[in-house]
């Protein structure tokens, strides 16, 4: 599905576009004007293996030729739910997985947000860790899930907590980092915007019960940072888990720019960057912001 605003046409070249210019740094192109994105709403069953969804995976990626930057779900190679299968199918950042996702990137010729997957990390610990690649296939930035969903189950009992909010300076605007249940902690947003943030990425495995929250807070969190929201869901039911659909482009403004149904969809979008500037100079709340107000007393 594409959205009315912008159609999907054609896919031209990065850079061939109408209305897009390109200039080179460090190797890479610098690309402004209008940024053609596509998010892959993976459905997840439970009788697929994950070597073949890693295949189908990769080729899905490469069939969005033409897009600047791909976006993959949260944990589709082994399913948000599927917390029976975190420990054996963990994977290095060095592993199957990550390797072909890197090819994919490469064929693409454009960036790709890989969603998430269950990291083993060097100390042995599971992360639920996001990978941005670069047009060449090679690691531009990693962000470990900050909040873990579950309570005192699942991922707060299966894997650790990453530490670090991220941001990274893409070629089409600075994206800010988070993952699924961090939609809920609006000072996580507050801080990637404070990191320069204008593109926000965040990748899902959102049960359908709670899809009215999904929608709902991906449009505040792109009202309250003024900046797109790219929010890419699962679809498909895994350990009798319905999952949301409901992929979504947000603008600056709130505004949906598209959005998906409930089942296995890529959502391309034409977005303009520029407009995360204007909106912040037209309409500049985040200027009042009061940061400096003093802490509450404790309570009791
Ligand atoms: N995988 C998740 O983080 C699920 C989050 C969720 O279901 C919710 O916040 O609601």
């Amino acid at each position: 599905m594409s959205s009315p605003a912008t159609g999907s046409g054609a896919l031209g070249q990065p850079g061939t576009r109408p209305g897009r210019s390109r200039l080179t740094s460090g190797g890479l192109a610098v690309l402004r004007g209008s940024v053609r994105i596509s998010l892959i709403q993976l459905a997840v069953h439970d009788d697929e293996p994950l070597s073949e969804r890693v295949r189908r995976v990769g080729d899905l990626v490469r069939a969005q030729r033409g897009a600047d930057l791909v976006v993959l779900p949260e944990l589709w190679p082994h399913g948000a739910f599927a917390y029976q299968r975190w420990a054996t199918e963990a994977e290095t950042l060095d592993d199957p997985t990550v390797h072909a996702m890197s090819a994919a990137a490469r064929d693409l010729g454009g960036w790709l947000h890989t969603g998430s997957l269950i990291e083993r990390a060097s100390d042995l610990q599971l992360y639920n860790c996001s990978v941005l690649l670069d047009p060449h296939g090679d690691i531009a930035a990693t962000y470990r899930k900050i909040h873990r969903f579950g309570f005192t189950e699942g991922e707060a009992k299966l894997i650790s907590a990453g530490e670090e909010p991220v941001t990274y300076p893409a070629p089409f605007g600075t994206l800010g980092f988070a993952i699924c249940y961090d939609l809920r902690f609006p000072e996580l947003f507050r801080l990637l915007v404070d990191r320069g943030a204008e593109i926000l990425v965040i990748p899902a495995g959102w049960p359908a019960r709670r899809v009215a929250h999904w929608r709902l807070l991906l449009q505040a969190r792109a009202v309250e940072c003024q900046a797109y929201v790219l929010g890419c869901a699962t679809a498909g039911e895994h350990c009798e888990v319905r999952m949301s659909g409901h992929s979504m482009v947000v603008d600056p403004w709130g505004e949906i720019v598209a959005e998906a149904g409930e089942d296995e969809e890529v959502l391309t979008v034409e977005i303009d960057p520029a407009r995360v500037a204007e909106v912040r100079r037209d309409f500049p709340v985040l200027r009042d912001r009061r940061l400096g107000l003093p802490a509450p007393a404790p309570r009791g």
